[in-house]
């Protein structure tokens, strides 16, 4: 089978940071892929790189066995994209901000509207469908930009962070369109660190960290019997030394007129 994602030696850096030091990461097709890792570890720089949004100083990235930057109309076709820091059309409702991301895709008008229509009601947007995208809270500003990045069917979607500032009941809700998504064949591969929601999510996993994949494949292989939590602080290093010789202004609170110091 084909992976839905594979990169061989994608490499960045800005200035004299290396952000992204030779990553392999693979994706194998209809995968509920989590990519995982700590700050600053370069998860957003390698999915912008797939998904055709930064340039690559070096490797190549593909989907469904399409070179991203030689191949990028095709590519382009072919994926979806939540991106970190999304940038909407502010002053369009949220209905039209759908039809006009079908009608930049190419899709038939009717086409359009039904799969709109029906996108915002999953979403629970039906009531704000006619209000402006500006006057989205942050969690309806994800669900738009998720309905965005589902109405061409992708065959991959890249999602940064979708579950952040969504609620419980429209997280589950994601998750059951997300579930249905991947059974019928397609892949999501989306960043978290919420270790939890990516164990119960995902059925492969990629741990990234400095740069560098250091773990990858099925969920059960990366755990190897422990939680993914376990697993990923033993990958990354453990959990930091919290300095017990350093901060010990920080919660002492004399008693007295003075107030803290
Ligand atoms: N545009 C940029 N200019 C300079 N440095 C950058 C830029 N984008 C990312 N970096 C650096 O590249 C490294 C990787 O960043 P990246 O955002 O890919 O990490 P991340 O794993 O997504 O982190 P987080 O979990 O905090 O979102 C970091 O050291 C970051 O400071």
């Amino acid at each position: 089978m084909t992976d839905a994602v594979r990169t061989h030696g994608l490499f960045k850096r800005f200035g004299p940071q290396v952000a992204v030091a030779g990553v392999e990461l693979v994706v194998p097709a209809g995968s509920f892929a989590g990519l995982v890792g700590p700050n600053g570890a370069g998860k957003t720089t390698t999915l912008s790189m797939i998904t055709g949004l930064l340039r690559p100083d070096g490797g190549r990235a593909e989907v469904d066995g399409l070179d991203v930057w030689r191949d990028q109309v095709r590519v382009k076709a072919r994926v979806g994209v939540l991106p970190e820091g999304l940038r909407l059309f502010e002053r369009l409702s949220g209905r039209e901000l759908l039809l006009y991301s079908g009608r930049l895709r190419g899709i038939a008008r009717d086409d359009v509207e039904r799969r709109a229509d029906e996108l915002l009601s999953v979403m629970d947007l039906a009531g704000a469908a006619d209000k402006l995208v500006i006057d989205y809270s942050t969690g309806m500003r994800k669900k738009i930009g998720l309905a965005a990045a589902l109405l061409h069917n992708p065959s991959v979607l890249f999602l940064d962070e979708p579950f952040e500032g969504v609620d419980p009941v429209s997280a589950s809700t994601l998750t059951e369109v997300l579930r249905r998504f991947t059974a019928s064949g397609s892949t999501v591969i989306f960043s978290s660190h919420v270790m939890d929601l990516v164990e119960r999510l995902c059925d492969w996993v990629s741990v990234m960290s400095g740069g560098h994949i250091v773990a990858q494949g099925p969920l059960a292989e990366v755990r190897g019997g422990r939680s993914l939590n376990e697993a990923f602080l033993t990958l990354v290093g453990g959990p930091r030394d919290t300095g017990e010789a350093g901060l010990t202004w920080l919660g002492a609170h004399p008693a007295g007129p003075e107030g803290p110091r």
